[in-house]
């Protein structure tokens, strides 16, 4: 088994920021997409949580980060020390296989032999030192050769997430949580769901993939050899002054396809999938209701208040409140209220609807009112 150092000198992290987090709207925008927000109650941004979590695993400089052209300036704010040669910019959403297969193709170029784990940018997570262990037995398991997730074990039958059914044990020294997958199912059905959390050996994807560069390539191209084909292209051309022509002519072809598609699903059947489950706390926060729970610690009779000038009156009021604007708010004998109040629009639900603030979007864009997304 190679040595801890061994491993922290071919290992990067990557940070794929670019969801806008529209079921977060109207705080979560384009020019203001959900990692840029304070959701944890640490005082920074979920991006800025997510760089000091990956930060003492093999240090800053081993930091990349994918994002839109539009978002350089505040992601460059949010992380001083983030490299120029480790800021890869889109100039167009591609979805997840693009944005982490790109990444992956340069550094296999920079370092042949490079481990890549790709972690959300806007997830809560509890425990750090916990989550860096897990995370170092998946280094283990992809130096070996495994496509690593982490799972979290469910509490409900999320149709957002994945799902993982381990099978046994995988064996590998150094690694001795880590388990063989059998089947990854994305985004299942609620019925599916149900079933899943019944069976009890479902685990949800973390939304965290660690493997070498290599082998995640060859799943892409196994999959979608053209998209493979751009990656590899771009890849060849990125630090040579080629960079600006080729990105104009290669990447607003790629296809739009997340990653657990290309992917998790297909190396699960080909028994290439491993888990090592997770035992941090772990929230993607994906709605208001699970902002309102995360911050009443659970507690439904609790109002949970963001905002750092929130003025807020409440009379047996709970939920959540996200104050982005100046104004006085009171709420008077409301429960499971969300509100969200920024100076140009005004979202008013409940927990139980938090889900459909989505078709809300959709709907603003279009009736064009795409100016308050
Ligand atoms: N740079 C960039 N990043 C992107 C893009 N599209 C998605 N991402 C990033 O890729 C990650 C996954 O986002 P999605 O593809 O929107 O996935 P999801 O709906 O959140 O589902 C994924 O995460 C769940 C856990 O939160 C998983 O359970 C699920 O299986 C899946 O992996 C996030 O960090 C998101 O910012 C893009 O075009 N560009």
């Amino acid at each position: 088994m190679p040595n801890d150092n061994d491993l922290l000198d071919r290992y990067y992290s990557v940070i794929p920021a670019g969801g806008i987090g529209s079921r977060l709207w109207p705080l979560s925008r384009a020019d203001a997409p959900k990692f840029l927000h304070d959701l944890s109650g640490s005082g920074q941004s979920l991006l800025r949580d997510t760089w000091d979590r990956l930060a003492p695993l093999a240090g800053e400089q081993r930091i990349m980060v994918v994002t839109g052209r539009a978002h350089r300036a505040a992601v460059e704010k949010q992380l001083p020390a983030l490299q120029d040669a480790n800021v890869v910019l889109e100039s167009e959403p591609r979805e997840s296989t693009a944005a982490i297969g790109l990444a992956a193709a340069i550094l296999e170029r920079r370092q042949p032999g490079v481990i890549v784990g790709s972690f959300a940018a806007d997830h809560v997570i509890g425990e750090p030192e916990r989550f860096r262990q897990t995370v170092r037995q998946a280094m283990v398991t992809a130096d070996a050769g495994f496509i690593t997730t982490i799972g979290i074990m469910p509490t409900e039958p999320s149709i957002g997430f994945g799902y993982i059914h381990a099978v046994k044990p995988l064996g590998v020294e150094g690694a001795p949580d880590a388990c063989f997958v059998d089947t990854f199912v994305e985004k299942p059905d609620l019925p599916t769901a149900e079933k899943y959390l019944a069976a009890g050996n479902y685990m949800w994807n973390a939304g965290m993939f660690i493997s070498r560069a290599d082998v995640l390539l060859e799943q892409i191209g196994r999959s979608r050899p053209e998209l493979l084909a751009g990656l590899l292209e771009l890849a060849e051309a990125w630090d040579t002054p080629r960079r600006g022509a080729v990105v104009d002519q290669v990447w607003p072809d790629l296809e739009k396809i997340a990653i657990d598609y290309t992917v998790a699903e297909p190396s699960a059947l080909e028994g290439k999938l491993a888990v090592v489950p997770g035992t941090f706390s772990w929230d993607d926060v994906g709605d208001f209701a699970s902002i309102a729970k995360l911050h009443s610690g659970g507690r439904k009779s609790e109002l949970a208040i963001l905002g750092k000038n929130a003025r807020i009156l409440s009379d047996s009021s709970s939920g959540v409140v996200v104050s982005h604007s100046n104004r006085v708010i009171s709420l008077i004998g409301v429960e499971d209220i969300v509100v969200v109040d920024t100076p140009d629009a005004l979202l008013v639900t409940t927990s139980a609807h938090a889900q459909r603030v989505k078709a809300v979007v959709d709907a603003l864009r279009l009736s064009g009112s795409g100016d308050v997304l």
